[in-house]
């Protein structure tokens, strides 16, 4: 049968935790998972993000952890609700694609950040209801036509997809811009953002560094889009092994021949640059060919037909126009509401003015969770009972 009601200390009271002063508690709330209370809301400092602070009872300590991931900003108050490896917690008074957040405080991804850091880290994702779309991973040898057909997805399905930005340390081409087709950066800055554990991924290709920052792929996925990641083999292994659920896809050349002559035609490369890109591209193919990273191999002989089974692959195929955007299904919380917990249902008891108990309720299942940062915690499911005052954007109520 269920469990008691989670601990949850909404609005710290009187300012002390542990006969510790916490100042202008107002808008923060705590969440104990063993040893440690998340002490989670506005900043003292008045900046708008929201702030983490941790008391470790065992060593009688406050820890300011890193935190990673897109900060939510401040509210008008917050609920938390423990979970396995992260924290659930409703913003109050926030717009309806804003109020369900979740700070990650075990899960692979922090658990990956702590042991680069060797420090407390902990990461905040949004939560999507239901399984967003997600991202796509393409490799491939240089010149085979991965920016080609990653061009005309997004030309075709603008408000779908979004690419991240990566960064490198390589040389702009004449028509490339710093921000749009990667970060132009300098080695030792680079060097020292993947230490701080900014990188999702990175890698050493034709003798520069290249790296996909958290940053890049939140940005998309705020975006309410679906990320493509234009990335090497090594990079792709990187992202397969990370808490980045993705499509993988590895675009094959019809012949060393032709890759050669596509590179040369293109026309950015000095000789010895394509010289390396070619030795390099035969391994490449060896292990996207041979590797478990991924999931789909296309072979771009015909760009058109190549693009068709892409667009195949996603899905897409049929559509004679961009398919309508369906918005992303959103609940939007009342002001007033208790929250408690059961197994694995969140029950959020929303209390209309003048009312002590509500027969209204959402309860949201959090037993299937997936992903996080960076992206979203996707797989929340829920179910609405009762008259909704203020409304329930993109369902359909349940009574
Ligand atoms: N691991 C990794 N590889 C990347 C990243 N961005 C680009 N690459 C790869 O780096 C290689 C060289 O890219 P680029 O210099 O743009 O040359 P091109 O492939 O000839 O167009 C390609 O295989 C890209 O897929 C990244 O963020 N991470
Ligand atoms: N199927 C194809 N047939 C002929 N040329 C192609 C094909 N696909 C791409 N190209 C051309 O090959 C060159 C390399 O493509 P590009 O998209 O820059 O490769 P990548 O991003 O994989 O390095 C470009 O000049 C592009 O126009």
């Amino acid at each position: 049968m269920g469990e008691a009601p989670a601990l949850l200390v909404d609005d710290v009271q009187d300012g002390a935790l542990n006969g510790l002063e916490l100042k202008n508690v107002t808008c923060k709330t705590t969440a104990t998972v063993g040893d440690k209370a998340y002490v989670i809301g506005g900043a003292d400092d008045g900046t708008l993000s929201i702030e983490v602070q941790i008391f470790d009872r065992s060593l009688g300590e406050w820890v300011r952890p890193t935190v990673r991931g897109t900060k939510p900003v401040s509210c008008n108050g917050l609920s938390a609700v423990p979970l396995e490896d992260r924290i659930l917690i409703l913003k109050k008074g926030s717009k309806p694609d804003d109020q369900i957040w979740f700070l990650e405080i075990d899960t692979q991804y922090v658990r990956q950040q702590q042991k680069i850091l060797g420090s407390e880290v902990v990461a905040w994702s949004k939560g999507v209801i239901g399984n967003a779309e997600k991202p796509v991973v393409i490799s491939g040898p240089s010149g085979v036509g991965k920016g080609t057909l990653i061009s005309m997805l997004m030309k075709e399905f603008p408000s779908m997809f979004g690419f991240s930005v990566s960064h490198t340390t390589r040389a702009p081409r004449g028509m490339e811009k710093d921000g749009v087709h990667y970060h132009f950066t300098e080695k030792s800055i680079m060097e020292k953002e993947i230490k701080e554990g900014k990188f999702l991924e990175f890698a050493s290709v034709h003798g520069n560094l290249y790296g996909t920052s958290v940053e890049a792929v939140e940005l998309v996925a705020d975006a309410g889009k679906r990320c493509i990641l234009d990335i090497d083999v090594q990079g792709a292994r990187s992202v397969r092994a990370s808490s980045l659920e993705a499509i993988f896809i590895f675009i094959c050349p019809p012949s060393m021949e032709e890759l050669e002559k596509r590179l040369r035609d293109r026309g950015t490369e000095t000789e010895e640059q394509i010289l390396k890109r070619l030795r390099n591209a035969e391994a490449e193919i060896e292990q996207g060919k041979s590797s478990q990273v991924f999931d789909f191999i296309l072979y771009n002989e015909k760009l058109e037909e190549c693009y068709e089974r892409l667009k195949k692959l996603l899905g897409l195929d049929g559509f004679i126009t961009a398919p309508p955007k369906s918005g992303p299904i959103e609940i939007d919380l009342p002001m007033d509401h208790s929250v408690s917990k059961i197994d694995n249902k969140i029950i959020i008891n929303c209390i209309s003015s003048g009312e002590k108990e509500s027969k209204n309720l959402i309860i949201l299942d959090v037993s299937s969770l997936k992903g996080g940062v960076p992206g979203r915690t996707r797989g929340l499911n829920f179910q609405a009972i009762g008259s909704f005052s203020n409304g329930l954007n993109g369902i359909d109520q349940l009574s």
